[in-house]
């Protein structure tokens, strides 16, 4: 049985920044498993900050780029971007008739800085040819207004363009974008022109300038959807969940708009494989050296954290560890299951507090005190703080999960630097405590292995 490779087609421009365009497009198609193809229509001289430059790709190349690619290889869904004059227009729309694939069009009127990326007298193109061939149409507020020719300002006004975008212009499914409107959630609004339904996406707003390439992705996103099968609405709300992502983790680049982050989809689900992977085979050392670990386990039993990557880590749920931690069974250091994301709360706010000054350091395992370890790591080279549970102060006890960071950050502005070895000496009903740090787990488990066996060799 041969296997089906998804193909999604984007016909729009290149922003020479990277973060709209065709760029964001393929990043989009390709984070989503779908093979990537491109018309190109227009080349920007574009950044952050604004578009300095257009120059429009000969109306009969961007139809030659379409045909050769479909007559080849092969369109299940499309999408057009910036689609700047009638005649490119026109030429788009006779090769999509030719071909018949599914097309979701991103009505771009304007870049986020406000500059022009359509002439004036191509909007009524826009309106007549372009926007009745598609699937799906996916205005923001201002496009909504401009093809509906009312402000919507209110999720009410984007309920009634919806309506009458489909109605006069007769895409099949109508989608006015909430993220040009208020409020502490971004709803779109969706309209399917069929059976007069409305449904919502709702996602809560994230504050940031850097939304460069929100339309583009999103536009691509429902495209990939549909070349990999999904029903419209499927794709939709796959593509409303994928550009969440995109902005949530969107790159500060630039002085303007920095870019949304399609790759994030891709690279959060590659990366929280490789920390379980890693801190399997730390657990695994451990496992084989049990019996010696064994004698470290503390009363609170021990756990061992591995974070994303500094720039993936906003909380404890983007920290891995053992649920139901390391215990000490039969004397031996035992993990009580395999590891998961967002089970710790205390090796995980070392982690996190220790990220903030050294972003390398992502792995912390926490032993029973010993004088012993303490003194050991020292003479191995290791780099020891401390910090004192009782000079806590008291707003910071009051506040749940505060004393850790507290901790750390005492510890490392006492050595100057992240440590490899923090401990306290413990406080009313506290436990003294040792915790390990370092880059990764294994390192951590070798550091702690190198200080229990010097111990060892000593005692003999
Ligand atoms: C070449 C090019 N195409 C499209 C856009 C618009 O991108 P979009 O994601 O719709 O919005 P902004 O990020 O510009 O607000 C563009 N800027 N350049
Ligand atoms: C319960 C506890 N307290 C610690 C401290 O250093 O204060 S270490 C610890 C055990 C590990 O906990 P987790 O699984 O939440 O990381």
């Amino acid at each position: 049985m041969s296997m089906r490779i998804p193909r999604a087609l984007t016909i729009a421009g290149l922003d020479s920044g990277g973060g709209a365009g065709i760029t964001a497009d393929l990043k989009t198609f390709h984070a989503l498993g779908v093979y990537g193809m491109v018309a190109l229509t227009a080349v920007t001289a574009q950044n952050t900050l604004g578009v300095k430059a257009v120059q429009e790709i000969d109306p009969l190349v961007v139809e030659n780029q379409i045909n050769t690619v479909a007559e080849d290889i092969g369109v299940d869904a499309a999408k057009t971007g910036m689609l700047s004059s009638s005649q490119i227009m026109e030429a788009a729309a006779r090769a999509v008739r030719r071909w018949g694939f599914q097309l979701v069009v991103d009505p771009v009127m304007y870049a986020k800085s406000g500059d022009p990326l359509i002439r004036p007298e191509a909007m009524e193109t826009l309106r007549r040819v372009i926007i009745p061939i598609s699937k799906v149409v996916t205005p923001n507020a201002p496009e909504a207004s401009h093809l509906a020719g009312f402000r919507v300002e209110t999720l009410d006004d984007a309920k009634r363009a919806a309506k009458f975008i489909a109605e006069e212009l007769h895409p099949e499914i109508v989608i006015v974008k909430g993220g040009h409107l208020t409020g502490n959630e971004s709803i779109d609004i969706v309209y399917f022109r069929d059976s007069g339904e409305y449904r919502e996406l709702r996602a809560p707003r994230i504050d940031t300038k850097n939304t460069h390439g929100t339309g583009c992705s999103f536009s691509a996103a429902i495209a990939a959807g549909l070349a990999k099968g999904l029903s419209p609405w499927d794709a939709i709300k796959l593509a409303k969940e994928f550009i969440t992502t995109a902005i949530k983790y969107s790159l500060p680049l630039g002085h303007g708009h920095g870019p949304v982050n399609p790759m994030a989809w891709l690279e959060l689900r590659a990366y929280r494989a490789d920390v379980i992977d890693e801190l399997n085979k730390a657990l695994r050392i451990i496992e084989d050296n049990a019996d010696l670990i064994g004698n470290y386990i503390p009363e609170v039993q021990s756990n061992l954290g591995y974070a994303l990557p500094a720039f993936y880590a906003r909380d404890l749920n983007d920290i891995a560890a053992v649920p139901g931690r390391i215990i000490k069974y039969m004397g031996k250091a035992k993990p009580s299951g395999p590891p998961a994301f967002g089970v710790s709360s205390h090796v995980a706010n070392y982690i996190l507090t220790a990220m903030r000054h050294d972003p390398e350091v992502r792995s912390a395992m926490n032993i029973k005190y010993d004088d012993k370890v303490i003194e050991t790591a020292r003479k191995l080279g290791y780099v020891v703080s401390s910090y004192d549970r009782r000079q806590e102060p008291p707003e910071v006890k009051a506040r749940e999960g505060a004393s850790i960071p507290w901790g750390t950050e005492q510890a490392i502005k006492n050595a100057g630097r992240v440590p490899d070895v923090i401990y306290h000496l413990g406080d009313w009903g506290k436990e003294p405590v040792i915790i390990i740090l370092g880059r990764n787990p294994t390192e951590v488990v070798s550091k702690l292995l190198a200080i229990l066996r010097r111990i060892n060799e000593n005692r003999f």
